[in-house]
């Protein structure tokens, strides 16, 4: 089976910047073909979950609905998207999965994590991540970003107070030390070139086969 590997880290921490490069560099070494993709969406009706749950306007949704709404996302993309082009041959690299649940409605909404693993283990079964890359970026730094250079496009999340962003990063953290070799981190305050070649080398050490 080819891998299945996900990119996660704080809003600002640049992960779109990071995938961009990434993937012309796959592009042009990777014997396999590359699927693209991101949650909340990937596929028209996780799409369709992903607008109502960024909407800004949305203020009056309950965190656990919140929750809720990532995870029959994530099963939707799951079951149309990622396992089928897996069954292809094809590597997968997704922005954000199931980690970004445990960090932002686990932590950051403070739901707790036993109730969000229970909730996405339902909606995703035994599909994890062979890899994940983790951008690690303060809150203050990864906000400060996206006002200063996308402050038109901020969703319901970027909206959010520092505190909750703060407890994203630090359930980010303490998780990754749980999960073992799967979550690898890269220091997201390096320029978008060194980490782009930094992640090219750690997909190429864990499966040198798809080179
Ligand atoms: N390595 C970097 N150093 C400094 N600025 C960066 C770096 N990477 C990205 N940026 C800038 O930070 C901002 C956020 O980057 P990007 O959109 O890639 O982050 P992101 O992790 O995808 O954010 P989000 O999770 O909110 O979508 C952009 O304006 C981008 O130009
Ligand atoms: C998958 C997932 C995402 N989120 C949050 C993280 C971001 O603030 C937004 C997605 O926006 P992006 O620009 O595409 O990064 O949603 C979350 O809270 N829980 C999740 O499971």
């Amino acid at each position: 089976m080819t891998p299945f590997i996900t990119i996660e880290g704080p809003d600002g921490a640049g992960k779109t910047t990071l995938i961009k490069g990434l993937v012309s560099l796959l592009k042009e070494q990777l014997t396999v073909p590359l699927v693209l993709t991101r949650e909340p969406g990937g596929e028209p009706l996780a799409e369709e979950i992903r607008d109502i749950i960024l909407d800004p306007t949305h203020t009056q949704l309950d965190p656990r609905a919140e929750a809720l709404l990532y995870a029959a996302s994530r099963r939707q993309h799951l079951m149309n998207k990622v396992i089928p082009a897996l069954q292809q041959g094809q590597v997968v690299i997704c922005d954000r999965f199931v980690d970004s649940s445990v960090a932002y409605q686990g932590y950051g909404r403070e739901i707790g994590v036993e109730g969000i693993i229970a909730i996405n283990q339902f909606a995703i079964e035994d599909h994890m991540p062979d890899l994940t890359i983790y951008l690690d970026l303060t809150a203050e730094e990864g906000i400060k970003r996206i006002k200063e250079q996308r402050s038109n496009e901020m969703n319901r999340l970027d909206r959010e107070e520092i505190a909750f962003h703060e407890r994203v990063v630090t359930g980010y953290r303490v998780a990754n030390q749980k999960a073992g070799d799967r979550v690898v981190t890269i220091d997201a305050t390096q320029t978008p070139e060194a980490m782009q070649q930094e992640a090219l080398n750690i997909i190429k050490t864990r499966f040198p086969d798809i080179f």
